[in-house]
């Protein structure tokens, strides 16, 4: 008897299906920023060989019920461990950006991580899904009067934390960009900044930082944070050294991730990085983790590793430029369901169950598929 569930047309979608459609609608030097990395992109295609570099260690009869997805990360409820990243830039790829990620999110269950360099101002977002849940990016850069008054509206704006982009001291070498003379225009990064005019990707990520008479350090963070009330974690951390210098300065969490390839090539894969500070931290506080996840099982490796919550940022862009608000959604239920379905052929309970004993690692495996080698 074939039993299958049959699935009518237009409903049919895959991540990989998403992404390409996503970058079918986008302008050549569009989709070369969003795909792109640093330098030769080594790093970039680290971060998915790395998931291959992992197998399942597959457990069958468990007796279990069905998987709980349901997870807590500094006192949010998340539906699944999964929130977008901060992607700024975001109108370049949907008209509503981040308001139409926020609104996904919401319904979806799950957190957006909303960027400091976004298209709309962070009130705006709110505004757009004032029932859902955030967390504010902010990069630590450029004069301290700019980020103490980014402080002040992310309190205002009800934001539930306060994630600190410490890996973009300046941007990246990346050289589609560069083939392309590709540059973000104010109208696109410049949401927060509506009236300086000048806020050009140069301004908010680029030569800010070189220009800049205030030096940035843990130190300087650790007393400009003693402003908030609200917890923090610094987002860019790729060693066990880092991972214990954002704890000694206060940090509530640890975010470990090399921004998708796009800032330093050469570093290791994140998933390699999350095994290390994973160890560092033992425990002590949640981790956070993004750099390559393009599917479920991903996010069940990642937790498996000692994240928390897994991040993904090119994968919610895929779904905002492939369809607004309803591709967003279409990411966050096909992501669900395959998470779903990985924990229960796995045969361990939960997400709050995964540990590394559910790995096998697999040295020299390939990747195949949509999401591999170009990725
Ligand atoms: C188009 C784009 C814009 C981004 N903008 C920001 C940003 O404004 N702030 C930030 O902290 N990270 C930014 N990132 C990095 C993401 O937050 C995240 O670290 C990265 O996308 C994770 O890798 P993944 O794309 O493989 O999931 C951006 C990434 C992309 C692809
Ligand atoms: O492109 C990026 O990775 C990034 O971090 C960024 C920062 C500011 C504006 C747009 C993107």
């Amino acid at each position: 008897m074939v039993a299958f569930k049959s699935v009518a047309a237009p409903e049919v979608a895959t991540l990989p299906v998403i992404r390409q459609t996503a970058l079918s609608r986008l302008a050549p030097e569009v989709a070369d920023f969003l795909e792109g990395g640093a330098g030769d992109e080594s790093t970039l295609l680290a971060n998915r060989s790395a998931f291959s570099h992992w197998g399942f260690r597959q457990r069958v009869m468990s007796g279990l019920a069905g998987p709980d997805l349901s997870a807590t990360f500094l006192g949010i409820d998340l539906a699944m461990p999964v929130m977008t990243a901060p992607f700024g830039a975001d109108g370049l790829f949907h008209p509503e950006g981040q308001k139409a990620v926020a609104r996904a999110n919401r319904m979806a269950g799950i957190t957006s991580i909303v960027p400091e360099a976004g298209t709309f101002g962070l009130e705006e977002v709110v505004q757009a899904a004032p029932e859902a849940t955030r967390i504010a990016q902010l990069h630590p850069m450029g004069p301290e009067k700019n980020f103490l008054t980014m402080l002040a509206r992310i309190e205002d704006a009800g934001c539930a934390a306060i994630c600190l982009t410490v890996d973009c001291p300046t941007g990246g070498w990346r050289e589609r960009v560069l083939r392309n003379s590709f540059d973000l225009d104010a109208r696109y990064v410049g949401g927060n900044y509506p009236d300086s005019g000048e806020t050009t990707l140069i301004q908010v990520f680029g030569q800010l930082f070189e220009r800049s008479a205030t030096v940035w350090s843990w130190d300087r963070l650790a007393s400009l944070m003693s402003h908030t009330r609200l917890p923090w974690f610094a987002k860019g951390i790729m060693t066990a050294d880092d991972a214990l210098a954002s704890e000694a300065a206060g940090a509530h969490a640890v975010y470990v991730s090399n921004h998708g390839g796009r800032q330093l090539d050469g570093v290791p894969a994140a998933l390699d990085a999350l095994v290390e500070v994973r160890r560092a931290i033992d425990g002590r506080l949640p981790i956070v983790f993004d750099s390559g996840v393009r599917r479920g099982a991903d996010v069940v490796k990642a937790l498996a590793l000692g994240a928390d919550v897994a991040v993904i940022g090119r994968l919610a862009a895929y779904g905002l430029a492939a369809g607004g608000q309803a591709g967003v959604e279409r990411v966050h239920s096909l992501l669900y369901d395959e998470i779903r379905t990985v924990l229960t052929l796995l045969g361990r309970g939960g997400v709050r169950d995964l540990t590394p004993e559910v790995l096998i690692p697999q040295a020299g495996s390939v990747l195949h598929g949509v999401f591999g080698a170009d990725a």
